[in-house]
């Protein structure tokens, strides 16, 4: 699209931007609560809620209390929850069992969720390193992150998840093959309504630093995640991911982490037309914060601000740990 424009004055591009209602009038972009997956952390227990250090405003709640977040999102609008385990120590191993068993962390607060607030979506996280000894989200043998293997377990840990009533599955391991084998398998089992938003342009990040510490896998990690997560030079690789995902049966795709990719959302919505969000990820959330809390940014500005920039490159929809406060806004309460 080519704009045509009159030589000045006849232009005056500034015509438009005059007043709030013609502002109004020539808006090309909206932010909705329908936009908004707020992602939580969680912890066994009852009765708690434990401040991550390096999210300020960021909890870790045992069930009962995710369930009333759950009640708190739903109330303001807020379409989906996505659950992130904080694992004990000691359920960790090199095998990863915890990660498919049906009576793990995760599985339970899928099922209290959906008891007591059935209309919000359950969304999850498919990945090996909460469970992890070695912190990675892949089977290492040898020092080497085995793909096929790990496929295998992704699998086991998407079914166990489907069956405890999850909505949206969210692979987020960047293992080779695995949307495929997990949509196959939840065909298979019964499971054809489940909906999958793979974590297909998932880059090695330093910008997940603190989800790291939330959910205490920073300890345990040995290495980095280059050999899965993407290098944050490329953008053509990304696409060649989402074609491949699309390809194996993934309804939705994401972009991680979001406000340093913006570009790579916007090519894959231009040349995809699919469903696609963007994670705006702890660091993000940490850094705005960190500049709010110093009183060097406005909070609610740069927060509104940065999650419409998602919507502006095209974005379906945004992970956000800002998800309730922009609600809020939203919804002038
Ligand atoms: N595979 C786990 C996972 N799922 C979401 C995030 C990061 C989210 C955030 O930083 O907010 C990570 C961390 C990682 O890949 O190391």
């Amino acid at each position: 699209m080519r704009p045509t424009l009159a030589p000045f004055p006849m232009t005056r591009l500034r015509r438009t931007r005059r007043t709030a209602a013609l502002r109004a009038l020539t808006c090309e972009t909206t932010l909705s609560v329908g936009d908004l997956i707020w992602p939580i952390f969680i912890r066994d227990g009852e009765g708690i809620e434990e401040p991550v250090p390096s999210m300020p405003g960021v909890v870790r709640r045992s069930i009962d209390l995710a369930v009333k977040a759950a009640e708190e999102a739903a109330g303001l609008g807020i379409p989906a929850i996505c659950l992130f385990p904080y694992t004990d120590p000691a359920l960790k191993t090199e095998a990863c069992e915890e990660a498919w068993n049906p009576e793990n962390l995760s599985n339970r607060t899928i099922r209290a969720i959906k008891a007591a607030v059935p209309e919000i979506a359950v969304m999850t996280d498919i990945a090996l390193d909460p469970y992890n000894a070695n912190g990675h989200d892949g089977i290492v043998r040898d020092g080497i992150i085995v793909n096929d293997e790990t496929v295998e377990a992704l699998v086991k840990m998407a079914l166990a998840q489907a069956e405890a009533g999850a909505d949206i599955l969210g692979p987020s391991d960047m293992m080779d093959g695995r949307i495929g084998a997990m949509r196959a398998a939840l065909e298979k089992a019964g499971h054809s309504d489940v909906t999958i938003m793979s974590y297909t342009a998932k880059y090695a990040s330093a910008f997940y630093g603190p989800f790291r510490d939330a959910v205490g896998a920073s300890g345990a990690l040995k290495g980095d995640k280059k050999t899965y997560q993407m290098d944050p030079a490329n953008s053509d690789e990304a696409i060649r991911l989402v074609e491949r995902d699309l390809s194996e049966g993934a309804d939705m795709i994401m972009v991680k982490p979001g406000m340093p990719y913006l570009d790579i959302c916007r090519r894959v919505k231009d040349e995809f037309g699919c469903p696609t969000y963007a994670y705006q990820v702890s660091g993000e959330y940490a850094m705005l914060m960190a500049a709010a809390q110093n009183g060097w940014l406005d909070r609610e500005k740069v927060m509104m601000e940065s999650l419409l920039s998602f919507k502006r490159a095209g974005c379906d929809g945004i992970l956000t740990y800002f998800a309730p406060e922009a609600a809020k806004v939203l919804r002038g309460a």
